[in-house]
């Protein structure tokens, strides 16, 4: 085998508590990840040199700061493996959009060039490595719908209901560190357990970031009260996306005839195991 195209499948933070800042300046949080059949698409060809080769590239991103590309030489340096790959990038997400696009792309490219390669890694030591690339990574390569805490790395998984949503982006880009640094955010949520935000379910979940973000940007805000007239919505991540939960296939097309010019929106399903673990037939992840 020296090809394979996998999904890069986007996140929905379906609850997100901040509960405190480290010395670092991260920010501690709770939070439930949960997956959408919609995403990025990865195409990656084994090359029998050490070059990682990128296409498209990314607009305002360089080649060494893509996170595909950083991903693949921490493999190649961790590993040392002399092997390259020729990655095409299939971008359907918005950047900056709360949908962990990029974190999701560095996944994909981690466990996909580990079965290009040949190399026998653990699932545990991937997600290490993908948390030097950002706090999303784990995740994305554990690959189970989780409950989160820490910076967003310390998982337990989760059974979640796995409506429609549909998931609408207000033309904003969002620069995570922004929201993080805006002196407004709420910081001091006292945790809960996980035991009681399951409990409680969908109807009492909140995002901390939403009235910083409505406040810094606008655009945002009205994307919410447009939402919350079919179905209550929430921020996901620090935004830009929001989206609501519906029953039905139909209800969610119903609501995207609607949509504004200058919205991008689409529908899709909520699933528990991740659609990247289904493509490459991992058995669910241990933890
Ligand atoms: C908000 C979430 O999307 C929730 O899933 C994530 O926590 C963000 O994860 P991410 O995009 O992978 O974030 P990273 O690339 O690690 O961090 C970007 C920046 O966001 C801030 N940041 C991020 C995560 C976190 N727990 N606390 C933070 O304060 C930091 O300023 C950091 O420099
Ligand atoms: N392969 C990639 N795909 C998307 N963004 C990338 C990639 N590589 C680097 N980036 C940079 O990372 C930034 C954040 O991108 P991403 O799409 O992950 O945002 P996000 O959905 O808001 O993420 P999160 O929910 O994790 O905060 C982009 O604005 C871009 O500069």
């Amino acid at each position: 085998m020296a090809e394979l195209s996998l999904p890069a499948p986007a996140k929905l933070n379906r609850l997100l508590h901040i509960t405190g800042r480290r010395a670092d300046g991260y920010h501690e949080l709770q939070t439930l990840f949960q997956f959408l059949d919609h995403g990025d698409t990865l195409k990656l060809r084994r090359r029998e040199d050490q070059r990682i080769t990128l296409t498209p590239a990314l607009p305002g991103v360089d080649h060494e700061t893509n996170l595909i590309v950083r991903a693949a030489r921490l493999l190649q340096e961790r590993s040392g493996c002399r092997l390259g790959a020729d990655i095409a990038l299939t971008k359907r997400l918005p950047m900056g959009g709360g949908l962990g696009g990029g974190s999701s792309n560095a996944a994909t490219t981690l466990l996909g060039l580990a079965r290009l390669w040949k190399l026998s890694v653990s699932l545990e030591a991937l997600a290490e490595l993908g948390l030097r690339l950002g706090a999303d990574v784990p995740v994305f390569v554990h690959g189970h719908a989780a409950w989160a805490e820490g910076i967003g790395e310390r998982l337990t998984p989760v059974e979640l209901d796995t409506p429609w949503f549909v998931i609408v982006h207000p033309g904003v880009e969002i620069a995570t560190p922004a929201v993080f640094g805006a002196s407004q955010l709420t910081r001091d949520s006292l945790p809960i357990s996980m035991t009681r935000a399951l409990q409680e379910g969908p109807h009492a979940w909140r995002n901390d970031c939403q009235p910083t973000v409505r406040r810094l940007y606008p655009g945002v805000g009205e994307a919410l009260d447009w939402l919350s007239d079919f179905a209550p919505s929430l921020l996901t991540g620090t935004g830009a996306c929001v989206f609501c939960r519906l029953t039905h296939e139909d209800q969610a097309d119903s609501i995207l005839a609607r949509v504004d010019e200058g919205w991008h929106a689409f529908k899709a399903r909520g699933r528990n195991t991740s659609p990247l673990h289904q493509a490459l037939g991992l058995p669910r992840s241990g933890r």
